[in-house]
């Protein structure tokens, strides 16, 4: 039986953990959002450190307690670089978080994606789009074409997601979380509905990737599915938290970045999530 208290103890020991050891945490992610995903991780506790490399890569996932990789905007090095790190990475049994931006808009960001599926990616995270598509190039359960996904923004609900990221959790054995107005987490057997946020998190970039960049500071202290639950309780504190305090996105982005800082461990394990059994 799944136990919520027990759930709820977990997430209050990743977080003292983290904030008590800050773990550091490689990234190779979009230049996008890039200073978002490491202000995020440095604000819950965690140490950054991004790189493009292949070596560079390749040290930082021997070097890194975890390590995130993020599709976002897809250069041709990445060719070199994102086999060689999460081969790396499955060898040395670290953990790190996928999160396949826009999947399916491009060849060598489809090859890449397909190629990674054997390096079983501790988390996976994205919108539903993305999950849904990552599940149909794998050619899982409830996956769908490739050609639904438009860009790098979700036009799908997160519950139509729900088999697709059951699938994947069991493809990986890791955790997958999908993330929308609920954000849904599993692990393949059990199920987390976690609560919270703010319709500005839909109005400034980077909100889903530095969720995926502290995903893996969390990942550094317990399992994938306390570690990507955490993460998006968390982020859905931070972010109705901020939306009290600001009247437009730039505001909001500044004072989210805050609230994550100065939430505790309680309060991110009391905000509001349910489970279910698969
Ligand atoms: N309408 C909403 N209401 C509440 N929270 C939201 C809403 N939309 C997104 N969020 C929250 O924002 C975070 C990022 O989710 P989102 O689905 O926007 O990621 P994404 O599409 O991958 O973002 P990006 O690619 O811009 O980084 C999650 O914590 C999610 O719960
Ligand atoms: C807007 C955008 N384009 C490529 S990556 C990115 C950040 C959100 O995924
Ligand atoms: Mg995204």
């Amino acid at each position: 039986m799944i136990n919520k208290k027990d759930i709820q103890n977990q997430i209050i020991q990743a977080v003292e953990i983290v904030k008590r050891e800050n773990p550091i945490v490689g990234s190779i992610t979009n230049t996008v959002t890039i200073n978002f995903v490491a202000n995020a991780q440095l604000a819950v506790g965690g140490s950054a450190a991004m790189v493009y490399l292949p070596d560079e890569g390749e040290f930082l996932a021997k070097a890194s307690e975890a390590t995130y990789i993020n599709f976002g905007t897809f250069i041709p090095l990445y060719e070199q670089t994102l086999p060689r790190v999460a081969k790396a990475l499955h060898e040395v049994g670290k953990p790190w978080v996928l999160d396949p931006v826009a999947v399916g808009i491009g060849s060598l960001r489809t090859q890449l994606l397909l190629e990674l599926k054997k390096y079983k990616p501790t988390v996976i995270r994205g919108n539903a789009s993305e999950i849904l598509a990552l599940a149909g190039l794998w050619e899982l359960e409830g996956g769908t074409a490739l050609s639904t996904v438009r860009g790098v923004d979700s036009t799908d609900s997160v519950t139509s997601a729900k088999n697709a990221a059951v699938a994947l959790a069991k493809c990986t054995g890791g955790a997958v979380a999908v993330s929308g107005k609920t954000d849904l987490i599993t692990d393949g057997s059990v199920i987390a509905f976690s609560h919270g946020g703010s319709h500005f998190m839909g109005k400034i970039t980077g909100a889903g990737c530095s969720l995926g960049g502290v995903v893996a500071v969390y990942a550094t202290a317990t399992s994938p599915f306390i570690a990507a639950l955490t993460a998006s309780a968390v982020y859905n504190l931070a972010g109705t938290r901020a939306e009290k305090k600001v009247d437009g996105p730039g505001s909001f982005q500044i004072q989210f970045l805050d609230e994550l800082y100065k939430a505790n461990a309680g309060d991110i394990a009391n905000n509001p999530f349910e489970i279910e059994e698969v």
